[in-house]
């Protein structure tokens, strides 16, 4: 982690943080402000100075901080030249996180819900920690009957077989115990593991689009699965384990104290300097723990985006380089383990070598104490067994530990998550009564892509769109007219101006009710493994109240029903990940009716650009003709036909829609850029 920390003036500040406010960094107005967005972020006003630190996370390898800090020097720089301020930067590494009480706290709050479950499993803990306590106790008594009663057999058979009997039945006891303490703590466990789960992908889900295009894949799902697994694992079967032995440690010593305080003395000393090197263990642990994650991320990452691609790779014969590729990224989580082992190897070496040292230090004085009659044998040797016992205990409390940090540094990532609160919200804001008539207008938009500042895709867009009309958006790859609907959809927000849907701004409605009336079929749509039906049915605000007949009708008129008649599972014919069974027509055909079974006011149309046979083509395009009816309308044209039948073409280019009309006014036009564009554009006939 890197912090950078600004120190300019107030009013740069705020220059500064207006920007930041684009980068979804919410704003404060008192003295001294936490800004918990944004990976993290945070800032102390002062009178006239105003420090501001940027925390960038992980490994920065994609030089990340230097883009936020180039942002930030520029905006603060700007201001501050007219107001003839100093802008000051600084970076440092901050210290590896230390252990955070409020961190603890927050991971045991997980516990909160379980804790009934929590609770039987530790009064069997307890009761079945008090049977093992009470074995060394019993051993030592029975020696002593042994020893003292050598002359009479029968007098200390009948008192063993007294002893034992009772024995049993504790021991049955402390069985029963153990199986309800591990059974309790186990479903715990898994309950609140999925608790985390369900939480964390709540979380991601509810981000918006901009955040997930800066983050892959593959990083996401780790935080879901591995993340999620180490804090479940560490919240039930090692606090069990962990609370077991600290019982056993206390027990055990009140015991070794009882019957023997000098002996215990002995024995004992070894643990303050264990405690000392546990929690120097600990924090390293927990630092290596939280590189590890990042790198099995990376790893994970990687392999992710090639497997779910594998088509592309085996069509480039890729598969000798992507093993290699994999083998590359997973090295750096090995690296980390070798260090993990290290220090975990160390660690238990020496805990391990602790507990002996206990006992043997019992065993020499206990066996000078009992040659000059100070204590029994069986006294001796029921000390014995609870030193051993407190040996093993503490290294199960070391395993703990060293397990408690490796789940703070996996909670803290999750956390990042868990905490930020998306940009744009799913849902909330200002619901018309009644539906959208469909006018759309474009006011003065200014928009770059939060994962890339740099690239204004739009400097000053205006466009209006009549409710009911068809406008079709023309212009060179990559001039923005996706984008222009992903703004409309208010996947993204502008960072100047506004889009409207009947005078509304989007940024005051629903998102839900917004996208609720928009319906859209990308260029290339992906469908889900699931049915066909289920497919379409996805579009559905309530998907049970649609009937098969609806459902019928919407299928024919997407030019689906033709295909799927012929199936042998009909409509419940499983399409595979991302529809990988169904042709390219097919699959634009199913996303049409997906579009359509919301019946939308408007309309967002990619053409594909990529060849469908004429049969498909003509399939795909009477689907597309037939739903627009009665719609408004905004497709993002690739064919001549769609261009001409279009009520009005906007034309993009250089962040503006510098011409419109209908086709014959735009051709018309004298040196006009649509002609230019007819000239060096293929459009698809
Ligand atoms: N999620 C994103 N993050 C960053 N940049 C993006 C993102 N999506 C698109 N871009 C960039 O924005 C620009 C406009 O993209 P857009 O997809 O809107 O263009 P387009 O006109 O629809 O292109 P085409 O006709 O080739 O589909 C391109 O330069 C593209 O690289």
């Amino acid at each position: 982690m890197i912090i950078y920390s600004l120190l300019i003036s107030k009013n740069s500040c705020l220059t500064v943080l207006n920007h930041a406010r684009h980068l979804n960094v919410k704003l404060g107005t008192k003295k001294c402000i936490l800004i918990r967005n944004f990976n993290s972020m945070s800032q102390k006003v002062n009178q006239s100075k105003t420090y501001i630190s940027v925390n960038v996370n992980g490994t920065d390898k994609n030089g990340q901080s230097n883009k936020f800090l180039g942002l930030f020097r520029r905006q603060a720089s700007n201001k501050s030249k007219s107001e003839k301020s100093k802008v000051e930067v600084e970076a440092k590494t901050p210290k590896e996180p230390r252990f955070n009480k409020s961190d603890f706290k927050r991971l045991l709050a997980l516990a909160k819900p379980e804790k009934c479950r929590i609770i039987s499993a530790i009064c069997f803990l307890l009761v079945s920690s008090t049977v093992t306590m009470a074995v060394p106790f019993s051993l030592g008594k029975v020696l002593d009957i042994i020893y003292t009663n050598t002359e009479d057999f029968e007098e200390a058979k009948s008192k063993l077989n007294k002893v034992c009997g009772i024995l049993l039945c504790v021991f049955v006891l402390g069985g029963i115990c153990n199986f309800g303490r591990v059974y309790f703590m186990s479903i715990a466990g898994y309950r609140m593991t999925q608790a985390l789960r369900t939480k964390v992908f709540d979380s991601i889900v509810k981000q918006e689009q901009g955040w997930f295009d800066k983050r892959p894949t593959g990083e996401l799902i780790n935080r879901l699965s591995a993340d999620t697994q180490v804090v479940g694992q560490a919240l039930s079967q090692n606090i069990s384990d962990g609370l077991r032995s600290t019982v056993m440690v206390f027990a055990g010593t009140g015991m070794m104290f009882y019957m023997s305080p000098k002996l215990a003395l002995v024995g004992l000393a070894i643990v303050p300097p264990v405690a000392g090197v546990a929690v120097i263990y600990g924090r390293y642990v927990r630092g290596i723990s939280r590189r590890l994650q990042d790198s099995l991320a990376d790893a994970t990452k990687v392999a992710e985006e090639k497997i779910s691609n594998m088509r592309t790779v085996k069509a480039f014969a890729q598969e000798p380089r992507e093993m290699d590729r994999y083998r590359h990224s997973i090295k750096e989580v090995l690296n980390l383990g070798y260090l993990e082992s290290r220090a975990r190897a160390i660690f238990y070496g020496m805990t391990g070598f602790s507990g002996h040292v206990i006992i043997i230090s019992v065993l020499y004085y206990g066996g000078v104490m009992v040659s000059s009659k100070e204590i029994s044998v069986g006294h001796l040797s029921s000390f014995l067994l609870y030193a051993a016992y407190i040996g093993v205990s503490v290294g199960g409390l070391s395993s703990f530990y060293s397990e408690l940090n490796r789940s703070l540094g996996a909670a803290q990532r999750i956390w990042e998550i868990v905490d930020r609160s998306p940009a744009i919200p799913i849902k909330g804001g200002f619901t018309p009564i009644t539906d959208p008539e469909g006018h759309i207008e474009y006011k003065g938009v200014k928009f770059c892509y939060p994962s890339r500042q740099d690239v204004e895709i739009f400097t000053d867009l205006e466009l209006n769109i009549a409710p009911g009309k068809m406008v079709a958006v023309v212009g060179p790859s990559g001039s923005g007219k996706s984008t222009l609907a992903a703004l409309l959809l208010r996947l993204y927000d502008p960072q100047d101006g506004s889009v409207y849907l009947d005078g509304h701004n989007v940024r005051d409605l629903d998102p839900g009710w917004l996208r609720k009336h928009i319906g859209t079929v990308s260029q290339e749509p992906v469908l889900f493994s699931s049915s066909i039906r289920e497919n379409i049915l996805y579009g559905a605000e309530n998907p049970d109240q649609i009937t098969e007949e609806e459902l019928i009708r919407v299928a024919k008129e997407a030019n689906v029903y033709e295909f799927v008649k012929q199936l042998p599972d009909g409509f419940d014919t499983v399409v595979g990940e991302r529809g990988v069974m169904l042709s390219g027509g097919q699959k634009q055909r199913v996303a049409i009716a997906r579009a359509l079974i919301k019946n939308p006011r408007i309309l967002l149309l990619d053409e594909a650009t990529s060849a469908l046979d004429a049969q498909s083509e003509r399939l795909v395009q009477e689907a597309l003709e037939r739903i627009m009816q009665g719609r408004t309308v905004l497709t993002i044209a690739h064919r001549l036909s769609t261009i001409q039948n279009a009520d009005t073409i906007a034309v993009l280019q250089d962040g503006q829609i510098i011409e419109q009309g209908n086709y014959q006014q735009l051709l018309n036009k004298e040196n006009g850029a649509f002609r230019e564009l007819m000239k060096h554009q293929t459009f698809q006939s």
